[in-house]
């Protein structure tokens, strides 16, 4: 004969295995059917039933966006998963080279932590949607549901959750796959699923190893760049937000779009690729940037040609057709329409993006400004705090050159290395017009052959230099000419009315004494 307690456990455990295999029974019922029976089945057991059930939903919040928490879950089930569930769903990542392995709708899976156990299932909800008066559609929901006896609920939200999360978004950060983002031209879309980003894989080869540039100044970086990335304690302690700002210059083909790309691929980024002529004003920068996931490169190229934004400076050409605009209503008019298009993004609007609106987000965003001409910018926007750090990439230097040379030609040492160095150092060359020149344009010609190539292409930037530099101080020498013959011109010029003028006066005085 069973005692009153035993009976009490027995219940219990059938209620529990049953809650357990109720995912798994799911499947054999119509959608709306079970969703009934799930709820008598809560209410009636609600009282009893000694275990805790936290459902994380797939899509969530007002503007149904995929729940962060989700992602993360699945990325940590998948290697529990992978080991121990029985229906599984193969996700291709990384280029389609490698397989991610999570549990099917339906199938569960027990975890362990800290002698404890859970179980995870994961699951599918049916939920109406009504597209009109007359039709609805139904939708699929997924859904993780983690359960766990209601002794353990302290350890479970205390540190068990974010143990959960945190090993997710680790397991995310090894297997994803990084993307180029890029913003869409202005939609003023209000549909849920409408985006302002669109994306390709970003699959950018270039990285540290690649990149010509003076060694220690490359070393410094990437430290300063691993120093930001482990730094979440540091900011949070400093009350400062998690972001950084880098400031890349120097002439065309120094290499600034390929710091970008060896950045995100030595931090595993994503990159955003802010094409501020298509923003239309602040506001819509401003979701642009909210709508930017964590761990990203916000980059703003050529930010000198992007926008007015250094100083309201106006170009010649803008000044005329201002003034011809004023003169000419109608012409005024006929640019109305265009004008409209043009972006409104102020100085002020970017300003306060870098400064205010990352202050509230959560997770590291790194910003990258480029420009050809440092000096065309307004101080304010590249203060430090706002660009933390100003990146010179410079001519392509002989440290430079030998890691271009190993690269691209597979060669440490030659003896026409020493010629290429003193050229070097007598020349400007880019590192994209050293590299142009090293790269074999055919099977026959071998690592000499480019080398000389090379050398022949540093000869005559050398002679182009100097010519350049002769035509120059000819043309100082003429204009210098010029200005001292035209002061000499006004001063004769001076000489001869003063001249002038003292004889009219030495007229004026004889003819009225000879009257
Ligand atoms: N420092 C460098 N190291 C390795 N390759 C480089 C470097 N600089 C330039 N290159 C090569 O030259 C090409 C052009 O470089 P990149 O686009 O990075 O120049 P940039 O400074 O961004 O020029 P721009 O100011 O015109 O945008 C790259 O594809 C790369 O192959
Ligand atoms: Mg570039």
């Amino acid at each position: 004969m069973m005692t009153a307690f035993e009976m009490w456990s027995y219940l219990c455990s059938v209620m529990a295995g049953l809650m357990l295999a109720w995912p798994m029974l799911k499947r054999y019922f119509p959608p709306q059917l079970s969703m009934q029976l799930e709820a008598y089945a809560l209410k009636a057991v609600g009282q009893v039933y000694p275990y805790v059930r936290i459902k994380f939903p797939e899509i969530a919040g007002q503007r149904l966006e995929r729940c962060e928490a989700y992602t993360a879950i699945q990325n940590y089930l998948s290697a529990s998963a992978s080991a121990k569930a029985k229906w599984l769903k193969a996700e291709s990542i990384k280029d389609s080279r490698s397989l991610v392995l999570s549990m099917d709708e339906n199938d569960q899976v027990v975890d362990e932590f800290e002698g404890v156990k859970l179980w995870w299932s994961a699951g599918l909800d049916f939920s109406q949607r009504s597209l009109s008066p007359w039709s609805q559609s139904s939708e699929e929901r997924r859904f993780y549901k983690l359960s766990f006896h209601r002794s353990h609920r302290d350890l479970v939200m205390g540190s068990y959750i974010e143990h959960v999360l945190e090993k997710g978004k680790a397991v995310a950060a090894d297997n994803r796959q990084l993307k180029l983002f890029t913003n869409n031209p202005g939609s003023d879309s209000h549909y849920h699923k409408a985006t302002k980003w669109s994306y390709t894989a970003f699959k950018h080869p270039a990285t540290f190893d690649t990149l010509a540039m003076e060694p220690n100044k490359k070393t410094e970086i990437m430290s300063d760049l691993l120093k930001f990335q482990q730094g979440k304690e540091y900011y949070e302690r400093i009350g400062k937000a998690w972001k950084r700002g880098y400031l890349l210059y120097g002439p065309p083909g120094t290499g600034k779009s390929t710091m970008i790309a060896a950045m995100a691929n030595f931090l595993n980024y994503d990159v955003y690729d802010v094409e501020l002529t298509t923003v239309k004003d602040n506001s819509e920068m401003r979701k642009l940037l909210i709508d930017t996931s964590e761990k990203a490169i916000v980059v703003i190229e050529d930010i000198d040609c992007s926008l007015d934004l250094t100083g309201q400076r106006k170009t010649k050409k803008q000044e005329k057709e201002d003034d011809e605009e004023k003169a000419d209503p109608i012409k005024k008019m006929l640019k109305g329409g265009e004008e409209s298009k043009e972006s409104k993004v102020t100085l002020s609007g970017l300003l306060n993006f870098i400064d205010g609106l990352w202050s509230a987000c959560r997770g590291e965003r790194i910003i990258v400004f480029t420009t050809n001409f440092i000096e065309k910018l307004d101080p304010a926007l590249i203060r430090r705090g706002r660009m933390d750090k100003h990146i010179k990439m410079s001519y392509c230097g002989f440290e430079s050159f030998k890691l271009l040379a190993r690269n691209y030609l597979g060669v440490e040492s030659h003896p026409l290395f020493e010629r290429v160095r003193r050229l070097l150092e007598e020349t400007e060359m880019t590192p994209a017009d050293v590299a142009e020149n090293l790269m074999p344009k055919s099977d026959d010609e071998d690592e000499e052959a480019c080398l000389e190539g090379l050398i022949k292409a540093l000869e005559k930037a050398k002679e182009d230099a100097r010519k350049k530099s002769e035509e120059e101080e000819e043309e100082e020498k003429a204009a210098a000419a010029e200005a001292e013959a035209t002061a000499a011109r006004a001063i004769a010029e001076e000489e001869g009315q003063r001249t002038l003028s003292e004889g009219e006066q030495e007229n004026g005085r004889t003819g009225s004494a000879s009257c």
